[in-house]
């Protein structure tokens, strides 16, 4: 049996393309040097994949940045601003690479591609821009030049039967881009003769297949006729042009789609994830065609986990459904991008693993989960039972359902309002801040010399509570009215928690992309999330930050549905069960924090939102026990301890009810770029609590004026919403600022909140 990969990391086993990037922005490193380093990760993966004897590879995903840019560029479509006389002149642009980076990072006066998620990833893309113009032009403009060289030389590599060529599909381009003025019909129309001289080109390299990637088509927008009609007509183009065509998709099953999907013209094969949604049972219902082949995507391509039994079970199963005569292949579920490239250099980890008694679940990176591949296939080949057969069942812990008593705080909302924040009750649009204070050098190497142990622990807390000192000065100074102790402590917002539980393991090496060259390490969850000995994490810094000030300090968490979507999870427990013990040891934390006399406790929730399920029918569940997790942790409080959550996002249009139904005592969003826009919307929601719509970009090196402040504080003040309920806040914590732009911020921010506090109290 054929095992096809559909993708691979593509960063480098020691983040060389990270570096090199960065060299070479900075100017340091020559454009001929970058190349070079990209090429050497391009055929490290490429060995990686022919030494692990995947028959087939795909190849063609290896980016500079990000793949939806390169097809952006190769199929033309340039936003009319990187075409621009003004562009030109700006950024002097000699070669495409230069035209590739300013789209991708923007030049002054010129502003980059937008970035959206990759689906439900933790992977970020960026965006096309099409209209009209750009989309009728783009013909005379598209160029895969790079991406016919990038194939060739994996052909020569591994030769061309082993080469599956990897080309993202016009339909999920067109999902994935921005519209003005045409509809993601018009795109997909426009783009097929382009893509059939790709198809072309691609063809005259006689590699094995071509891999249409295209994940949109697990999205409901592409479950209906107009969509059925439109992918027949271009897959019966597409399928002429002679070169074998395996449709992918992933991240979900094909829905309603399935049955019109899998018989679409033109085809040698169709790829399937069977480690989400659930293709399994569309296949049980609608069958699967004889005569073209089944990607079985049974190995979990964003998965840390595997579960040998559980993909021998779901092989078999799938084997019994279809046709003797498919031919099924061994694939992964998606692109093995969003998995680290090697788990043997994490000895640390896999130590602590093999001390807890074994599951039937292993750690398996991108280069372990080739050879289960293999493994898997070479075994299926032989005799459909073998493997899988000697293991035991995995003995699942399922965490219970939390009594729903645990879920309430103990008084509603309009009750307990009026008795928070006495301090406060004459103060109209009090001020305060997000959590964290500027990241310095010196802090950073503080915390790297004590993780080192060079220094002592009486020292380093010296240093985290001079720091906090500073802070608390610096607020007072600028005259905040809620305080916060700057998070000098933790060099991350999971990270910190992951540290301080049990049950998660930590990586040296385990990089994986977010966007362009920043890439990211997040904790793997691998057994029951508990406080370590039931130990506060943060009540010791709150204490500190309280003791220099007689001003309230907020206490301050990161959730648990965020804790949960920024980690590996276990793949032997339900998300929920997870998201339910994470909210178990923070109702420990809210607990002691409040017991230690805080009076002001904020949950960051950043991530709730990004684990939303792509498909709408799945989000209502995915949103009820997120929301109950959360208030497990959050209801302990006393109805006199106000209750905040963040979001630096302003999108709330599909969860705003789960946003009610969290019952905080204030929200902050993103808002500051969005025009104040938000308030019209948050009026239209009928918003009970107090409300922070963040009025600074904190991403920006712009300090905003008084009057930049005071337009915002405008908006508040003629919105419908309680006047009481406002706060002035930035959109996210001051961790990415320098202290001058921080202070300088603030002042403006809490000047302008006087001048508007002052024009009110006039006119009572
Ligand atoms: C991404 S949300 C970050 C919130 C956190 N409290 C901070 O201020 O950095
Ligand atoms: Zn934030």
């Amino acid at each position: 049996m054929k095992v096809v990969t559909i993708g691979y990391p593509r960063i480098g086993l020691r983040r060389e393309l990270k570096k090199s990037l960065e060299l070479y922005w900075k100017g340091s490193c020559s454009f001929e040097k970058l190349l070079s380093v990209s090429q050497s990760v391009f055929f490290e993966a490429l060995r990686d994949q022919a030494n692990a004897e995947v028959d087939v590879v795909g190849v063609g995903s290896h980016t500079l940045y990000d793949h939806v840019l390169d097809w952006t560029l190769r199929l033309g479509l340039i936003p009319k601003r990187f075409r621009s006389e003004e562009f030109q002149q700006k950024a002097a642009v000699e070669n495409r690479l230069q035209l590739y980076f300013a789209m991708a990072r923007g030049v002054p006066g010129i502003a980059a591609l937008d970035m959206t998620k990759w689906f439900n990833t933790n992977y970020h893309n960026l965006t096309p821009e099409i209209d009209q113009e750009t989309l009728s032009t783009a013909v005379s403009r598209c160029d895969w030049s790079d991406y016919l060289l990038l194939i060739t030389d994996a052909v020569k590599e591994i030769g061309a039967n082993r080469v599956s060529a990897e080309v993202l599909g016009p339909f999920t381009v067109a999902q994935r881009a921005a519209l003005t003025d045409v509809s993601i019909v018009d795109v997909v129309r426009e783009l097929i003769p382009i893509y059939k001289k790709l198809l072309k080109d691609i063809h005259d390299l006689n590699v094995s297949e071509v891999q249409l990637h295209e994940p949109a088509f697990v999205l409901e927008t592409f479950h209906t006729d107009e969509f059925r009609l439109l992918a027949s007509e271009v897959f019966a183009q597409f399928g002429s042009i002679g070169v074998p065509i395996n449709l992918v998709t992933y991240f979900d099953d094909l829905g309603d789609s399935y049955p019109w999907v899998v018989n679409l013209p033109g085809l040698k094969a169709i790829s399937l994830d069977f480690t989400r949604g659930n293709n399994l049972e569309l296949i049980k219902k609608h069958g699967f065609p004889e005569n073209i082949r089944l990607g079985a995507g049974i190995v979990d391509g964003r998965s840390v986990w595997s579960n040998l039994r559980h993909q021998t079970s779901l092989y078999r199963s799938i084997k019994a459904l279809v046709s003797p005569k498919t031919e099924i292949s061994i694939q992964p579920s998606c692109s093995f991008q969003f998995i680290p490239i090697d788990v043997t250099v994490e000895k640390e980890a896999l130590e602590l693993l093999n001390s807890f008694p074994k599951k039937n679940v292993s750690l398996r990176f991108a280069r372990q989960k080739l050879k289960d591949l293999r493994a898997f296939a070479t075994e299926f080949s032989n005799d459909d039972v073998a493997i899988g057969s000697t293991i035991s069942e995995t003995s699942e812990r399922h965490s219970d359902e939390p009594d729903e008593k645990l879920l309430n705080r103990s008084v509603p909302f309009d009750e307990r309002r009026p008795l928070q924040l006495p301090e406060l009750r004459n103060v109209l649009f009090p001020t305060s801040t997000i959590g964290s204070f500027p990241q310095t050098k010196e802090m950073r190497r503080i915390r790297l010399k004590f993780r080192k142990k060079q220094i002592s622990e009486e020292e380093y807390y010296r240093a985290v509570d001079d720091y906090i000192t500073y802070c608390i000065g610096v607020q007072e100074g600028i005259g905040l009215d809620v305080l916060v102790h700057g998070e000098p402590e933790r060099s991350d917002m999971i990270e910190y928690f992951a540290e301080k539980m049990d049950g998660f393991l930590f990586t040296t090496n385990g990089w994986v992309q977010s966007y362009g060259s920043r890439y990211v390490r997040p904790p793997i969850i691998r057994g029951d999330v508990a406080r370590r000995n039931n130990k506060p994490m943060t009540v010791r810094e709150f204490v500190v930050a309280q003791s220099k000030t007689s001003q309230p300090v907020k206490g301050m968490l990161t959730g648990p549905v965020t804790i949960l979507n920024w980690s590996f999870p276990r793949k032997d427990l339900s998300l929920k069960s997870q998201a339910f013990q994470i909210g178990a040891a923070l109702r420990g934390e809210v607990k002691d924090l409040d017991d230690a006399g805080c009076r002001v406790i904020q949950v960051d929730e950043p991530a709730l939102r990004e684990g939303l399920p792509l498909r709408i029918s799945r989000r209502s569940e995915y949103l009820s026990w997120s929301v109950r997790a959360f208030r497990l942790a959050t209801s302990i409080a006393r109805p006199e301890t106000h209750i905040i959550t963040h979001f630096c996002y302003s999108d709330f249009g599909d969860i705003i009810d789960a946003i009610k139904a969290m019952d905080v005592d204030q929200i902050t969003i993103e808002n500051s770029r969005s025009d104040d826009a938000m308030l019209k919307e948050f009026e239209s929601y009928g918003l009970v609590p107090d409300f922070a719509p963040g009025v600074y970009d904190v991403h920006s090196t712009v300090i905003p004026t008084v009057n930049d402040f005071l337009k915002h504080l405008h908006s508040m003040k003629n919105c419908k919403l309680r006047n009481e309920g406002f706060w002035v806040v930035p959109d996210c914590g001051l961790k990415t600022r320098n202290w001058k732009e921080v202070i300088r911020s603030l002042r403006n921010l809490v000047n302008a909140t006087e001048l508007l506090r002052n024009s009110l109290s006039s006119k009572m």
